[in-house]
């Protein structure tokens, strides 16, 4: 792997085996400066470890991955330390470690900056979630890679976090990538979409709807018409025919 300074991610040709199994089959990908991108495919097919890969927590079997030096990564479950304060947490493995004003600014930005003195155990599983996106963040990434940080959320919780990642994504600027199950997530974040499948890239829309977007807007219901026909699932929302008798 190698990394550029302000240079979109660039993959290619990249392969991933775990043991005799390829996860990963030759795959290419490129997400250019301050885009959006979701990641849609079934379970399995090999998301996580691309993410992983561009993350640098894993490495390629094959191929060529260039991505910016400063990337952050968020996953599903927070993964803070528990023995650490919120703030600490926050700017935890930074050369500003002991900076709890720097913490504070990043808390603030999602909202949170009255928890910066309390323990991980006493925060929901929102303002928790709220926690890692500071501590992504913070290091004022160029790409943000965001491994379904919604997933454990309730319904109610996960709208405002997915509103609050586009607001904090419009002000930085820095391109992400987010894995996701969920395609209507996909559609009202992302300016391209990506299904994985077979270890590849095997189909990509691009958005191009205007946001805020609407759920119920002809093109958005089309879009997740076209991507659920893509990944197989039928679409229980659609308008149906009448049945003829
Ligand atoms: N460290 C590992 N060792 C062995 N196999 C692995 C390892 N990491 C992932 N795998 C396997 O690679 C495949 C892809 O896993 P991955 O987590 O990337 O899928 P995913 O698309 O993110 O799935 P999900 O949507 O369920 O999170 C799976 O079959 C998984 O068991």
């Amino acid at each position: 792997m190698s990394t550029t300074v302000s240079t979109p991610v660039e993959v290619r040709g990249l392969s991933r085996a775990f043991d005799d199994k390829t996860v990963i089959d030759d795959l290419d990908l490129s997400i250019r400066q301050g885009e959006f991108v979701a990641l849609l495919g079934h379970s399995g097919c090999g998301k996580s470890t691309l993410l992983k890969i561009l993350a640098g927590l894993d490495s390629e079997t094959e191929g060529e991955v260039t991505v910016p030096e400063r990337r952050s990564v968020a996953f599903q479950s927070p993964r803070l330390m528990p023995w650490l304060r919120v703030w600490r947490n926050v700017v935890l493995g930074l050369p500003r470690s002991k900076d709890r004003s720097l913490a504070e600014r990043y808390l603030a930005e999602v909202g949170i900056e009255e928890y910066a003195g309390r323990w991980p155990k006493t925060l929901s599983g929102g303002q928790a979630q709220r926690v890692s996106l500071a501590r992504a963040l913070v290091r004022e990434p160029e790409l943000l890679l965001l491994d379904e940080p919604f997933g454990a959320l309730d319904a109610l919780t996960r709208g405002r976090a997915q509103r609050l990642v586009a607001d904090l994504w419009q002000r930085h600027g820095c391109s992400v990538l987010l894995v996701t199950h969920d395609v209507e997530e996909a559609l009202l974040l992302a300016d391209r979409v990506l299904v994985m499948d077979g270890g590849r890239i095997a189909y990509e829309a691009e958005v191009g709807l205007e946001r805020p977007r609407a759920l119920g807007s002809p093109d958005f219901v089309r879009l997740r018409g076209e991507l659920l026909h893509r990944l197989g699932v039928h679409d229980a929302s659609a308008p149906r025919e009448e049945a003829t008798t």
